[in-house]
Formats: structure tokens, sequence, C-alpha cells
């Protein structure tokens, strides 16, 4: 594109790409000097220029500067970079019907749902934590919420792809960190807000309002579909920058759950919406889900695909990647996987096992902590851990340069009058939960969710990942198959 097109007075260079990472630039592109927590984009220009940039964004003054690069200064080169990247993929935001989904639980399991149900409707593509997929396409992202010129140039591609719409993961980094500032959100969802990510914001009042900012920027003629049995309900509703929609179990809402049947595979509940009541079967399993599926039909809904049209499909919703994964190798007692690693998480998936255990029978869960994230979480997770299981079984968990046995140690002071014990090997200690396992007992293997990596001390290392872990050693150990891991993921396929 021209840099005449993207700025007035701007000469006719034509600029091939956009970077914000001065080791990422290719000929011909365009660098933004971005202030961030630990560099300034500023020191690299040199760099920038030497791996082909022709035109340098900036806002302080420079030393020194070349006659053959274009330099332009800006009050704000990051909101410039939002917009510039916005109009260099031909503002793709404004060709599809986009969702954004914020909160601290439930973004992946709310945007997976739309992206599979609203997918019947128009075809609609997926960005957040687990992929970014969108028709035959399926990706492995660096963040949940990429930067902006990573965003925008793949929303491009999903417009070329012939998508309509996109559901969007938005963490309070994306937000904080103006990584959507140029994105058209028709859209924007609350799920919900607890404990997280304190190492970062700092308080919770910061991380709230990071969180806020989606409603803000919301168009105008869009929608905000908030959770009104959420404590922060009434003060996120202030801030909306279009209508209110909301979704709820405990109040009054526009689109309501009553009646709600939790079961091993599946809930039934009945939706009362616009004046109406629907009878609704989902495979989707525990009460926070309901949450996240009232989240997802009021968007969706919302968004033009009617109740009748979307119904249906909620009954076979795809499974999203290790959030509440179910393994059933045939055993007569329950293997769960799921991602739960915040408190409130935690809480909510032990309520789920223990409306599914009978009070005879052990709850034994298997779990770590990540290191050098938010320690202060480590004894909350044993305490709540000490209140549903009758077996903790802890493990590494991303350790990074921290000791495990130290991070199960931190744990291990919030666990009381509960068996718990530390086995380092993540395979070794999802082995022992299951041999430990007696008919009807339910094993609860969390944390990890589908991630297939370790962060360890030299790096990350690749992990086979809970889900094939806890086939393996049923298979392997319990049903007593002989086979290797490679086999076995192909059978399953
Ligand atoms: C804490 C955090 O979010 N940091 C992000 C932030 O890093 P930073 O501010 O430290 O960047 P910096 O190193 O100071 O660099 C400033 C600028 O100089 C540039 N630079 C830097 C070095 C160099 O040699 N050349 C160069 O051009 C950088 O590209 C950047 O533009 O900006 C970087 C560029 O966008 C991000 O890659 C980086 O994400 C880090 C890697 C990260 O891990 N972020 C996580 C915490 C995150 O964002 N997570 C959320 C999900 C959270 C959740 O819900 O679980 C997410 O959306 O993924
Ligand atoms: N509505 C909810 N309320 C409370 N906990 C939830 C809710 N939805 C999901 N969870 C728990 O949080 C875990 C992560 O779910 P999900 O991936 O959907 O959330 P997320 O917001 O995308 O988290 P992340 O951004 O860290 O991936 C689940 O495995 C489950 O334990």
């Amino acid at each position: 594109m021209l840099l005449s097109k993207i700025f007035n007075q701007a000469p006719d260079l034509d600029i091939k790409s956009l970077s914000m990472d001065s080791r990422d630039v290719s000929k011909g592109a365009m660098y933004f000097c971005l202030e961030g927590m630990i560099n300034d984009g500023h020191n690299f220009i040199d760099q920038a220029i030497r791996n082909g940039a022709i035109c340098i964004v900036h806002s302080k003054p420079l030393a020194k500067t070349k006659a053959d690069i274009v330099y332009i200064k800006v009050e704000n080169v990051l909101t410039t970079m939002n917009q510039v990247a916005s109009r260099f993929f031909d503002h793709p935001s404004r060709h599809l019907k986009v969702f954004g989904v914020t909160g601290t639980n439930g973004k992946s399991t709310t945007t997976t749902v739309i992206r599979d149900v609203f997918n019947h409707y128009m075809p609609t593509g997926y960005i957040g934590t687990i992929a970014i997929r969108y028709g035959d396409v399926d990706l492995q992202p660096e963040h949940t919420t990429p930067n902006a010129i990573f965003i925008h140039k793949t929303l491009k591609d999903m417009v070329d792809a012939g998508m309509q719409a996109v559901s969007l993961e938005v963490s309070s980094h994306g937000l904080d960190q103006g990584r959507v500032l140029s994105v058209d959100f028709d859209v924007a969802i609350f799920t919900n807000l607890t404990y997280e990510h304190l190492d970062y914001h700092g308080t919770m009042e910061n991380y709230f309002n990071a969180k806020k900012k989606l409603f803000e920027m919301v168009k105008k003629d869009g929608v905000c579909v908030l959770n009104v049995d959420d404590p922060y309900y009434d003060e996120l509703r202030q801030v909306c920058n279009a209508r209110v929609v909301t979704y709820g179990i405990a109040n009054d809402a526009d689109y309501r759950a009553d009646d709600i049947k939790l079961k091993t595979n599946g809930s039934e509940f009945v939706l009362a919406a616009h004046g109406q009541t629907y009878e609704i079967h989902t495979n989707l399993m525990a009460s926070y889900n309901i949450y996240n599926l009232l989240a997802a039909i009021a968007g969706m809904c919302e968004s033009g695909m009617t109740l009748e049209a979307m119904i249906p499909y909620l009954d076979h919703i795809e499974q999203v990647d290790g959030r509440m994964e179910r393994i059933d190798e045939g055993q007569p007692f329950n293997v769960i996987v799921d991602y739960a690693h915040t408190p409130d998480g935690f809480e909510k998936i032990y309520e789920y096992a223990d409306s599914i255990t009978d009070p005879q029978r052990r709850i034994i869960a298997v779990f770590g902590s990540a290191g050098k994230r938010d320690t202060k979480k480590r004894r909350v997770f044993g305490e709540i851990s000490s209140k549903y299981c009758d077996s903790i079984i802890l493990t590494e968990e991303d350790p990074r340069d921290e000791d495990p046995r130290e991070i199960a140690n931190e744990i291990k002071s919030g666990v009381v009058d509960t068996n718990c014990i530390f086995i380092e090997n993540r395979y070794d200690a999802i082995r022992q939960a299951i041999e430990s396992a007696n008919v009807n007992d339910t094993v609860l293997i969390l944390g990890k969710g589908d991630e297939v990596f370790m962060d360890r001390l030299h790096g990350t290392e690749a992990w086979m990942g809970d889900h094939a872990a806890a086939h393996d050693v049923l298979r392997r150990y319990y049903l007593g198959i002989e086979e290797d891991f490679e086999e076995q993921s192909e059978d399953k396929e």
C-alpha cells in the first residue's frame, strides 16, 4: 500500500508490511516504535532499518536520521499503529460480525461455542487461547489476544477465506496493551470477574478497568451481553457504549436458565427468552458452562440467528479442547481433564465433581501451579481442594525456574485434613490418581487443559498433554492394552 494512502502528505512509498518488532522486520516494512514494559522500540530503529524498514513511526525526538528513510512523528504510536493496521488490511473487522468475549473464566468456552454454532448461520472464525481457526485453517496462537498488526492481518485472511463473522477472545492484557483499539466490535460479551492476573494488574480495580474497555469500545449500534448474576454487573452496565442484554440464572435476565439438571454427560434446562420458554439439551456439563452457553446464545440471538435455528446444535457442541473433557476408556469411574487455573475455576469444577460423585465415593485431584506466576493463589488452591477432595496429588505444572517441590509445599500449606502427596513427574502423578480410583470415584486432572508443552528451567519442552496421558494410563495400566502412544492417537482420529 502506498504510504500516501496511509498518511496525508507522505510520499508515494510502497509499504509492503507492518512491524512492531525490529527482529521481525522485512524488506519494505513500516516499523512502529512502541514503548513496552521492558524495552523502548525507539532503541531498535537501526536494527529495523538494517532488516529492511523504509518508514519509521515514532513519538520521541530522534538523534539521527537517514536520508533514504521516511520518518513519521506522531503523538501516540500505539493508537496510530492500530489505525494503520486496520487501514493497511482494508478494515477487515468492518466486513465481519465481530464477537468479543472477555472475563476471567469462560472466554475460550464461550467463543468456541459461538464459532461452532454460529458457523451454521454464517461462516465464522475463532481467535483465542486454544487456536486460530477458520475454514480448514487451524493455527497455534502465541497469545490469546494477538497484537494489533497480527489481528488485522488474520481478520483479513479470514475475510479472504469467506468468513463473515469472528469470535474473538479478548484478554485483560490485550485490552490493557491496546491490542484491539481499532477492531469494530459488534457484540461485547462479559463472562465474570474473579481473582486472577494480579501479578500483572496489581489490583482488582485495575483488572476490572482493563476489562471495561471492551464495553466502552463496542460499536454504538452493537450490543453488550452481560452476566446479571456477576457482582460487577451494575458497574459494568454503566460504561456500556451500546444497548445491553442480560443473561443469568439467579436473577431476572433477558436470557435466563431455569430448572437446570446437571448430568455426567450433559445438562438440561429451560431457557426463558423473548417471552417464551425453550427446552434446552446440551452436551456441556457443569453449571458454570450453563452461564457460558447463555452468554453465547444471547450474543448469537442478538446477532440474527434465531433460537429455533440454534437449539438443534446445542446438544452436540464441539468439545472445547481441555475444558471439562471427559476421558472415557470404559472405566467404571469418572476421569475429567480441565483447564481450571484460577481459584474460582477450582471452586466451580469441584462443585460439579461433588454434584456427580456419590458422597460415599472419592474425589481425587491432580494439579500443580505455574512457576513465576501469581504465587498467592497456590495456598488458596490447597484450601479449596481440601474442602472437596479425598486425595490430592500435587505435581509439576510449568514450574519455569522454580522448584516444583517448593511450589507444591506452598499449595500444601493450605491443605487441611486431606491426604496430599507430591509426585513431580506429571504422567506418574496422573497414573497414581487413576490407579487409586475405585468404582464411581471422580478423578480430576486440572490446570493444563489441552496444553502440550511444559515450561521448565531450560525453556518450553514437549508434554504429551493431560488428555493423552489419561488415555494412555487407562489403556496401558487399567485395561492392560500394550501399544505405543502414536498408534493410539491415530486410532482415535
Ligand atoms: C506482560 C506482557 O503482556 N508483555 C507483552 C508486551 O511485552 P513488553 O511490553 O515487555 O515488550 P518489550 O519487550 O518492552 O518491547 C517493547 C517494544 O519493543 C519491541 N522490541 C523489543 C525488543 C527488540 O529487540 N526489538 C523490538 O522491536 C517489541 O516488539 C515491542 O513492540 O508486549 C509484547 C509485544 O506485544 C508481548 O509479546 C508481551 O507479551 C508477553 C510475551 C506475554 O507473555 N504476555 C502474556 C502475559 C499475555 O499477554 N497473556 C494474555 C492472556 C492472559 C490470560 O488470560 O491467560 C494474552 O492475550 O495472551
Ligand atoms: N463461566 C465460568 N465460571 C467459572 N469458571 C469457569 C467458567 N467457564 C470456565 N471455567 C473454568 O475455567 C477454565 C478455563 O475455561 P476457559 O478456557 O473457557 O476460560 P478462559 O477465560 O478462556 O481462560 P484462559 O484465557 O486462561 O484460557 C475451565 O476449564 C473451567 O475450569
